[in-house]
């Protein structure tokens, strides 16, 4: 039986007068996953984002919400929390009033869990949001998302403005966040390294495409790296669809799809790692195959 998709999208686009910020954008996200949305500046990310939750009305395509059609009023909305790029809080509230016009604003509102947390982080409840960090702040809007007990969190570009200490806790929170309930985390984020260690799915957006869509495993386990001499990587790359080319003192590293071809002789395979694969698949926006890539399964080639 296929996975129940916590969201699934059809040929969404989004178009600013004559530009296209996302296009033929296909691509399903199952229940429980923790998905890294990962692409450039103005790669779609923020506009793929705001059209999942609800803020912006889709130009072409449509998306479901653990199965159901949305609508901009609809019921899946409700299980839907979002903290958007600029973290909208009232700078002149306390966090403790935040906290209650988050209560006010949502019938499934955890109080506990809310002031639970704050508590962990050590930010006081009777603190004005003005006097707080930058990263105090990202985590009181991430707070108020959480409470709102969503079974899909749309974190966008959350680690923006952390320290490196806080970026990982925050990982390290969202990460438990999705494994204690099961909710389905998507954020969108410009730094691959440390994702392998918080998500588990990949969606790679790049000038309003979709690229990669998939299991992170199945993923790296549809490439490979190959090194061998210089002057035979020609033959290599007549035969496959290299997703990333580097040359250095007589030496070729690329990497290819598994079984996309036979590996010439005298050349060493091995598994990929994620940054080197993302950062390929970012040089070529050309690249990927969502018809393929954007499977429940996973990207495998
Ligand atoms: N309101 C708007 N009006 C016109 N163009 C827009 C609007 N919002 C976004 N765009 C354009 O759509 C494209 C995608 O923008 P978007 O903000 O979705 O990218 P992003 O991947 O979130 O980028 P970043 O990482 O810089 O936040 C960009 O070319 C951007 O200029």
């Amino acid at each position: 039986m296929a996975e129940q998709s916590a969201l699934a999208v059809r040929d969404l686009g989004k178009r600013y007068r004559k530009v296209w910020a996302l296009r033929d954008c296909t691509l399903s996200i199952p229940v429980g996953r923790t998905v890294a949305l990962v692409g450039p500046n103005g790669a779609g990310k923020s506009t793929f984002m705001n059209m999942v939750v609800g803020l912006s009305k889709p130009t072409t395509g449509d998306i479901e919400i653990f199965g159901s059609r949305m609508r901009q009023d609809g019921p899946s909305l409700a299980r839907v929390g979002f903290l958007a790029q600029d973290k909208p809080l009232y700078e002149s509230f306390k966090v403790s009033e935040m906290l209650t016009f988050g209560r006010k604003l949502n019938p499934s509102w955890d109080q506990a869990l809310a002031e639970d947390r704050l508590a962990k982080l050590n930010i006081p409840l009777d603190r004005k949001v003005k006097a707080l960090s930058g990263g105090q702040q990202t985590q009181v809007a991430l707070t108020l998302a959480v409470a709102k007990r969503p079974d899909l969190l749309v974190l966008d570009e959350p680690l923006a403005d952390l320290d490196p200490l806080a970026r990982e806790e925050l990982l390290q929170n969202l990460g438990e966040v999705s494994a204690d309930s099961g909710i389905t985390v998507i954020f969108s984020s410009h730094i691959v390294e440390d994702l392998a260690d918080t998500c588990d799915w990949l969606v790679v957006l790049n000038r309003g495409r979709v690229q990669l869509s998939g299991a992170i495993d199945d993923v790296l386990a549809g490439h490979r790296l190959l090194t061998g001499p210089d002057d035979h990587a020609g033959q290599v790359i007549a035969d496959t669809d290299v997703i990333a080319d580097r040359r250095r003192n007589g030496e070729a590293k690329l990497i290819v799809r598994t079984g996309a071809s036979a590996v010439p002789e005298g050349w060493r395979v091995d598994p990929v790692a994620l940054e080197p694969l993302v950062l390929g698949y970012l040089r070529r926006p050309e690249s990927g195959r969502p018809a393929e890539q954007t499977t429940m399964s996973g990207g495998r080639a």
